[in-house]
């Protein structure tokens, strides 16, 4: 059996569950398995989902957060409302200005958790998706520094191109500790990766 046989199948088993449970997105067990390991988003958690639609890491939050806390998803698309009265959607572009005035205002203080499996529209050539996964990247640490508590945690998603090692320093030098990963549910082949960011220096921003 071929490395991409297994791939595909994977990808296919993840799809299959996520239909089955419910879940908006096959990204939703990347997610779970993140938070399973790290105990990332707790109980009553107020949690910042950027680039969010369909809804998958927003719905796995919810579920994990209960009846207290907050989740804020933000995307260019809309994300389909849930019924969960804790959750606000916005439609926007988190490089915005309008936006990020949007988030804070909607995040009622500061967030405990920001997240982001944020991803540029691919067009294909590795080294240009690559570097706009890095400013996305970028925009995700500038708004951490707005809207996140001291000692607050993030998980992010980044392309590992040639700006990799320099966005992963200059995540070390807001956080206390900073771990990268792929869950199980991440394609292999696929360039992504999750840093997992935990102690936010709130001082230094
Ligand atoms: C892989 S999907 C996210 C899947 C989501 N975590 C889930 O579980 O359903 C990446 C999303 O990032 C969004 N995105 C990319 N750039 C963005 C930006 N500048 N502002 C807002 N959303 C953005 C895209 O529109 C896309 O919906």
């Amino acid at each position: 059996m071929t490395k991409k046989w297994n791939a595909e199948r994977k990808h296919e088993h993840y799809y299959k569950m996520a239909k089955k449970n419910d879940y908006r997105s096959r990204a939703s067990y990347k997610l779970k398995q993140l938070n399973n390991k790290f105990k990332i988003i707790r109980k009553g958690s107020y949690v910042l989902d950027l680039g969010a639609a369909p809804g998958g890491w927003s719905q796995v939050a919810l579920e994990i957060i209960g009846e207290d806390g907050l989740v804020v998803g933000v995307d260019l698309q809309r994300i389909r409302p849930f019924e969960n009265e804790n959750f606000i959607g916005i439609k926007g572009d988190f490089t915005s200005e309008d936006t990020i005035t949007k988030i804070r205002k909607a995040m009622e203080g500061t967030a405990e958790v920001v997240l982001s499996d944020a991803s540029p529209k691919l067009s294909g050539i590795k080294d240009i998706d690559n570097l706009r996964s890095a400013d996305l990247a970028e925009t995700v640490l500038k708004i951490c520094d707005l809207t996140l508590e001291r000692n607050g945690c993030l998980i992010m998603k980044v392309f590992q191109g040639e700006e990799f090692e320099r966005i992963l320093k200059e995540i070390k030098q807001k956080f206390k500790i900073v771990k990268t990963t792929k869950p199980a549910s991440s394609r292999k082949a696929s360039t992504e990766m999750y840093v997992v960011a935990k102690g936010f220096k709130k001082d230094l921003s």
